[in-house]
């Protein structure tokens, strides 16, 4: 069985995580500090260490160093990603924002654990670089992140085979929700460069003012501020891929600079003459069209052009009809695994409701749609009432947020029949709540390391309405 350790002074988080990963059919030890970790655990003997960053005492890059065989994911619960970009410089595998779904923790550790391995049926001399790049053979397929039988994910998987392997750059269609994000996976784990980082940007979720210095870097003195010299996220990809979602919210000028990086192959940081080399393989996505964008000036057309060599385009939930069932069994045995109650079903109704519904928030949806109905359904069997899906739901695929109706919020767990087994959507909960009258969305977005976007899908999950003068 794996080890993993999980290094977390917050109670609430540490105790989710371990029933999570426990669940997961992992052997789980914890500790509150670095200290307490090395003087408990011998971390020789770990299979993945999980450490928060900020810990009483050390800090939890630490243990990279005093764990040097042993790979380590580091948590990090601010809006920057720069504290990442550290932790990577540093030889954390990968970093994660917090509060994280299960779901991205899992798909996370399990990732972490494939590639240690393959590292460990290589011989030391066979150590990756950029020539000697290890067969996408043995990397894993489309089809074992990704569910999609019919036809369109089928041609979807296909082109993901065909083009992983080069290094052309991608620029992935769909609607939000659709699995943009899992194909840019899918791509880079399937690439030579699968054992270099992918590093994901959501493009929307970083403050306009930032996104030059957190993409490019940035020299000592470059802006107020800028009190030393900063590596940017593009810089750590170096070697492996950048996934640079929503680009259709980069500024101009943030534009400019990544056709630099697109055309000549190096990065100037911001305050600098000086130019570098780096290796990036460029993975992009939006659910806008780009296209249309150029011709309103929005978006640079020479750089559309760069980014689109190859397009993938990931077609929404309501055009695959074939694929909802398959989808929902997939996600109701996950989420009947996490839990613990094996046996979950759907009712011939709410199959039906499913097989209905024209899911604007594509397979997010669905997925939501099941994690809650499980939570809350009796006797493992899931009705359509506890699927709450909007029996309305027409073919908008934006939902405007003023009008969402948020009179009437879905019912909750109640954390109490858990004693203080909180979940990380309970400290989501309650972070909010605490911190909605005094805070802007956009600032309880940055603390807690999401976007807007997900901010507001969150809410609307949870039944968390917004109030009206925080907007
Ligand atoms: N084909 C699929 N099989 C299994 N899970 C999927 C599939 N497509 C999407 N998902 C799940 O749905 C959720 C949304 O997927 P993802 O984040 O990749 O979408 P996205 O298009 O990048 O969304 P956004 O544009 O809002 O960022 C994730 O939890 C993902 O794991």
């Amino acid at each position: 069985m794996r080890r993993i350790l999980i290094v977390e002074d917050e109670e609430i988080i540490r105790s989710a995580l371990r029933k999570l990963l426990t669940h997961a059919g992992y052997e789980v030890a914890d500790a509150g500090s670095v200290d307490e970790a090395r003087n408990q655990n011998d971390l020789k003997r770990l299979d993945l260490i999980i450490t928060d960053l900020r810990l009483p005492g050390q800090p939890g890059t630490d243990l990279i160093r005093l764990a040097p065989d042993t790979p380590v994911l580091i948590m990090t619960s601010y809006a920057s990603l720069r504290s990442a970009v550290d932790s990577m410089k540093m030889g954390a595998v990968e970093y994660i924002a917090k509060p994280f779904d299960h779901d991205e923790m899992l798909a996370s550790v399990e990732d972490i654990l494939e590639r240690a391995s393959q590292r460990e049926a290589a011989a030391p001399e066979d150590e990756p670089t950029q020539e000697q790049a290890p067969s996408p053979d043995n990397a894993s397929d489309p089809a074992n992140l990704m569910f999609g039988q019919c036809q369109s994910m089928q041609r979807v998987f296909r082109l993901i085979r065909k083009v992983a392997p080069t290094e052309t750059t991608v620029l992935i269609q769909g609607e939000s929700g659709t699995g943009k994000e899992l194909a840019a996976r899918a791509l880079h784990q399937l690439s030579p460069r699968a054992r270099y980082p992918l590093i994901s940007v959501n493009c929307a979720a970083i403050p306009e003012s930032l996104i030059e210095s957190e993409l490019f870097g940035h020299e000592k003195g470059a802006f107020t501020g800028a009190v030393s010299a900063r590596t940017g996220l593009i810089e750590a990809a170096d070697g492996g891929s950048l996934f640079l979602d929503e680009i259709g919210e980069l500024p101009a000028e943030a534009q400019a600079r990544l056709l630099r990086v697109l055309q000549e192959g190096e990065i100037r940081r911001v305050g600098s003459t000086q130019s570098k080399k780096v290796s990036v393989r460029m993975i992009a996505a939006t659910h806008r069209n780009l296209k249309a964008m150029t011709r309103t000036g929005e978006f640079r057309e020479d750089l559309y052009y760069r980014l689109n060599v190859m397009q993938i385009r990931i077609p929404p939930l309501r055009e695959r009809n074939g694929d909802i069932m398959g989808l929902a069994k997939r996600f109701l045995r996950r989420q009947g695994e996490q839990i613990g109650i094996p046996d979950l079903s759907l009712t011939p109704e709410a199959m039906r409701t499913l097989e209905r519904h024209r899911w604007p928030g594509n397979v997010r949806e669905l997925e939501n749609a099941i994690e809650r109905a499980s939570i809350l359904c009796d006797d493992n069997i899931v009705t359509p009432e506890l699927l709450d899906l909007d029996p309305e739901s027409s073919d908008d695929v934006h939902i405007p947020e003023g009008l969402v109706d948020t009179s009437n919020p879905a019912p909750r767990p109640d954390p109490q029949q858990n004693g203080n087994d909180l979940s990380l959507e309970d400290y989501f909960q309650h972070f909010v709540l605490e911190n909605q009258d005094r805070m802007s969305e956009t600032e309880l977005a940055q603390k807690l390391g999401i976007s807007r976007k997900s901010l507001w899908e969150r809410r609307q999950r949870l039944g968390i309405p917004r109030k009206k003068a925080n907007s």
